[in-house]
């Protein structure tokens, strides 16, 4: 099970994540509570292990923007989440970098991994961020097919759950591991990254 953290501001955080052994770790860089500099994010990620991917979250940005904050924060991957069409990925292919999809799971009906040229298809709440679980029943017996992540509301009281009805390739949490909005904890994060790995 790939794990992801997500909404990382603090180098004490993202060593939790690292050491518990989460497999991306994530940096907001557009508007939200969790927002932090690319400058920050460069540091951060400095002491971030090769195997551990980095990623920097978008909303609907312009290529242009995504492009140079991605450069400025050395991350070596891309969340964009919205109603991104194909060409916002196309336009970020001069990258080189792997691009995530994120869209909500309301909107995403019959979403397969790939749909937009993405390599990671992440299926979240109508609102990211916001701690709000989903229901997980709504795929059916069509999830998507590839690489795909489930996120929106995700904790260590129901991750074990989630995974079991919905099957993802992978989770991403970040409200689910933090003590007020904005403000991780490291035992959470521990706790989180191991029950989401003993599934
Ligand atoms: O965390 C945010 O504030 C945020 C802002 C803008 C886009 C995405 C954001 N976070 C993403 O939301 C999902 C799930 O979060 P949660 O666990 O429900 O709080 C996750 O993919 C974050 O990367």
């Amino acid at each position: 099970m790939f794990v992801k953290i997500c909404g990382l501001s603090t180098a004490e955080d993202v060593a939790a994540a690292v050491a518990a052994g989460a497999d991306a770790v994530g940096f907001v860089l557009t508007e939200s509570p969790r927002r932090v500099a690319p400058g920050l994010v460069r540091e951060l990620v400095a002491a971030v292990p090769e195997e551990v991917l980095t990623v920097a979250v978008f909303r609907e940005e312009p290529a242009e923007y995504v492009r140079a904050a991605v450069r400025a924060a050395g991350v070596r991957a891309v969340q964009l989440h919205g109603n991104n069409p194909a060409t916002a990925f196309a336009a970020l292919s001069d990258l080189g970098l792997p691009l995530i999809r994120a869209t909500s799971a309301a909107t995403a009906a019959g979403a397969d991994c790939g749909d937009f040229g993405e390599d990671l298809l992440l299926l979240d709440a109508p609102v990211p961020g916001a701690g709000e679980p989903w229901d997980w029943t709504e795929l059916g017996a069509r999830p998507p097919a590839g690489r795909w992540l489930l996120a929106g509301g995700l904790s260590v009281a129901n991750v074990g759950e989630a995974v079991a009805v919905a099957n993802p390739w992978g989770v991403d949490v970040s409200s689910g591991v933090e003590v007020r909005r904005g403000v991780k904890d490291p035992a959470l994060i521990t706790e989180f990254v191991h029950a989401a790995k003993s599934r």
